[in-house]
C-alpha cells in the first residue's frame, strides 16, 4: 500500500502568555492509501491538535515551528494560506470536527451552510455545487428534503451525516475524523460507523480516527497510533495493539487495563496513577517516566527514540529494546 501522507518531525507549539505549550514535539507517522489509522491517548495528549496541524490550521495561540507534512508527494508546510484553501484542504485532507454536529449555524438552513463550505474552497457555478451537495446527501443515506431543514430539526445523528457530507464533497482522500461519534448515543454510534465504514470503502478514503474509546478504535482501525503528552509512544496494527500478544508500551498497557470490559466484572478498574504531565513544562527524558511502573533511571534522563521493534511495530520506551 502506497503512502497517501507522511509527517516527519512536526512541532507543533501553543505560544501562551504563561509560556510554550509543546504540543506536538517531533511527531513522525504515515497514513496508508484506504487505511483508518486509529489514535487514542488521554485528554490533552494532543489529538486534535494534531488532526488541526495536518490541515494547517492550528488554533490560536498553535503555531508549526518545525517539520514537514506530505500529501500526495508535495509538502505542504510552507504551502501560502490561499493555495491551501483552494487546494488542498477539503479537495486533498479534511476534518470532521470534534463537536461539529453543534456548532452547525442555528439560522441557516443546511443547504446553505454546505453551499458555504463548498464556494469557500471551489470556485463553481451555483447549480452544479448543488448537484454535488445532493448526491453527498445521499450518499450519507439522507433525503434532499433535509438541505431545507434547520439544524434544531434534524437529530444528532442527522446532523453527523451533514458534517460528513460537508467533509467529503470535495473528494478528499484523507479524512480526519475527531470523535465522531462521542455525543451520540450507542444504536446512532454503530450507524455513523457503519456508515464511515462504507464511505471508507466506496470512495477509498484513508482515515485518521480520534476516539477515547478503545473499543470503538479496536472496531474501525486497522492500525493504532497511542501518543501520550505530545509525542507518540506506540503504533501498531490492530491485532500487535488489540491481539493476544497485547501492546509493548507501559502506558499502553495501562490503557488498555483501564478500558472497562463488557461481559467480565471486576472488582476495581485498573487506572494509570498520577495525571499526565503539564506541556508547558514537560518531564525530562520519556514524558511517562512519572507514571510508568517499569520506568528506571535511564527514562529519567534520555528520551526514548519512536523505533520499529518488529515489522509495523514501533514503540517510544527503553524497555522495549536493547541500547
Ligand atoms: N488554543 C490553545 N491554546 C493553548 N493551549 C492549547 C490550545 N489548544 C490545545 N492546547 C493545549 O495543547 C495540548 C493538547 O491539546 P489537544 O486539545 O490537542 O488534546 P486532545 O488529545 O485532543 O484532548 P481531548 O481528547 O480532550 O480533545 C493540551 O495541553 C492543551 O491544553
Amino acid at each position: 500500500m502506497s503512502e497517501v501522507l507522511t509527517v516527519n518531525n512536526l512541532k507543533l507549539y501553543y505560544f501562551t502568555r504563561k509560556g510554550v505549550v509543546k504540543a506536538l514535539d517531533d511527531v513522525s507517522f504515515s497514513l496508508k492509501e484506504g487505511e483508518t489509522l486509529g489514535l487514542v491517548g488521554e485528554s490533552g495528549c494532543g489529538k486534535t491538535t494534531l488532526g488541526m496541524g495536518l490541515l494547517r490550521m492550528p488554533s490560536p495561540p498553535g503555531k508549526i515551528v518545525d517539520g514537514e507534512i506530505i500529501i500526495d508527494n508535495e509538502n505542504i508546510i510552507h504551502l501560502k494560506e490561499n493555495e491551501l484553501r483552494k487546494r488542498i484542504r477539503w479537495n486533498k485532507i479534511s476534518m470532521i470536527f470534534q463537536g461539529a454536529m453543534n456548532s452547525l449555524t442555528p439560522v441557516y438552513n443546511i443547504k446553505k451552510q454546505m453551499l458555504e463550505t463548498l464556494l469557500n474552497h471551489r470556485e463553481m457555478e451555483e447549480e452544479q455545487t448543488l448537484e454535488i451537495i445532493k448526491k453527498y446527501i445521499n450518499y450519507v443515506g439522507l433525503s434532499e428534503d433535509v438541505l431545507k431543514r434547520y439544524p434544531h430539526e434534524l437529530s444528532g445523528g442527522m446532523k453527523q451525516r451533514v458534517v460528513i457530507a460537508t467533509a467529503l464533497f470535495l473528494e478528499p482522500k484523507i479524512v480526519i475524523a475527531d470523535e465522531p461519534t462521542t455525543a451520540l448515543d450507542v444504536v446512532v454510534q454503530a450507524q455513523i460507523i457503519n456508515l464511515l465504514k462504507k464511505l471508507k470503502h466506496d470512495l477509498n478514503l484513508s482515515f485518521i480516527f480520534i476516539t477515547h474509546d478503545l473499543a470503538t478504535e479496536a472496531e474501525v482501525a486497522d492500525r493504532i497510533m497511542v501518543m501520550y503528552a505530545g509525542k507518540i509512544a506506540e503504533i501498531g496494527t490492530n491485532d500487535q495493539i488489540y491481539g493476544k500478544q497485547g501492546p509493548s508500551h507501559p502506558y499502553t498497557k495501562g490503557l488498555l487495563g483501564a478500558t472497562p470490559k463488557l461481559r467480565e466484572k471486576v472488582e476495581e478498574l485498573a487506572f494509570i496513577p498520577g495525571t499526565p504531565p503539564d506541556l508547558l513544562n514537560p518531564p525530562t527524558g520519556c514524558r511517562f517516566h512519572e507514571r510508568c511502573p517499569v520506568a528506571f533511571d535511564k527514562c529519567i534522563l534520555n528520551e526514548p527514540p519512536l523505533k520499529e521493534i518488529e515489522p509495523e511495530h514501533f514503540v517510544a520506551c527503553w524497555r522495549c529494546y536493547d541500547e
